[in-house]
């Protein structure tokens, strides 16, 4: 799905004008929408109470860049917007440097499965993420990797602390404890957990560190897997997207080949 914004709004402006001006404001501006696109905004539901139209703009936006030195309006995007949150989304979405707002599957959907997306980092374990939803957010997260039992979530937050710890030594090029056996392991957890829609900066780290230990087959599988979910999670004009591909066209070309033979 590609969603265009009916509505951007730089967070600045809340803080800095009088609450009232930012209400007239934002009800001329939803006003003077074309109607449908009027419509579809305040079709939204809004779950924080108080002005609809400012409420609705802070339950269903998403964080929006412009250029490197304005990074933060809420974009509202009334197609994506109907996206529930999940911690383990089968969707991933990006927004590009034109504002669209894109979404793509990551692994097979069911018919009749609900599509999701993740609004939070799934990569913390469930008493962060929790707190990160109500806080953050203003709602207790129900999905379905929150709700697990407390064996089976306490299993996914020792994956997920064993991942963070991984990530640690594959991001040393020089840490002498890092081995093939860790990037197995590494890519065995993230699958584990289901983490397909945030996948692509793992792939990148298996592949340079397969690289580094001078396994080109592999670096090679890893480079090409990374660049297939950074198409999905970022859109193609990333510099992780590029450089992965570069890794994939000719290993031995790349900085980081065969850095760590002697291990
Ligand atoms: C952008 S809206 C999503 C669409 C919304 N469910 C609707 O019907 O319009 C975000 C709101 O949906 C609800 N929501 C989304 N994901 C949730 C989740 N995992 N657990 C509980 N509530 C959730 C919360 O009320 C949240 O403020």
């Amino acid at each position: 799905m590609a969603a265009r914004p009916a509505l951007l709004v730089h967070r600045d402006a809340f803080s800095e004008l009088p609450i009232e001006d930012m209400y007239y404001l934002m009800d001329i501006a939803v006003n003077n929408l074309p109607k449908p696109r009027k419509e579809s905004y305040l079709a939204q539901t809004g779950t924080m109470g108080g002005h609809k139209i400012t409420d609705i703009l802070f339950t269903n936006s998403f964080q929006v860049g412009l250029g490197d030195y304005d990074s933060f309006h809420y974009g509202n995007f009334p197609e994506a917007s109907v996206l529930n949150h999940d911690c383990r989304p089968n969707l991933a979405f990006f927004i590009d440097q034109n504002l669209t707002h894109y979404t793509h599957a990551v692994r097979d959907v069911e018919p009749g499965e609900e599509l999701t997306i993740s609004y939070i980092d799934g990569l913390q374990i469930r008493p962060v993420r929790q707190e990160r939803t109500r806080n953050s957010l203003g709602f207790s997260c129900a999905c379905s990797h929150c709700t697990l039992s407390e064996g089976d979530s306490g299993a996914s937050d020792s994956r997920l602390l064993a991942i963070s710890r991984i990530e640690g030594e594959l991001s040393d090029f020089n840490s002498q404890a890092s081995s093939p056996a860790m990037i197995e392991e590494y890519m065995r957890l993230y699958k584990t957990e289901g983490l397909e829609h945030n996948i692509a900066g793992a792939y990148t780290l298996a592949a340079l560190n397969y690289n580094l230990f001078g396994n080109a087959a592999m670096a090679k599988k890893f480079a090409e897997l990374s660049v297939e979910a950074g198409l999905l999670e970022r859109g193609s004009e990333t510099a992780d997207v590029r450089e992965m591909k570069s890794l994939a066209d000719d290993p031995k070309a790349h900085w980081s080949w065969n850095m760590k033979p002697h291990l």
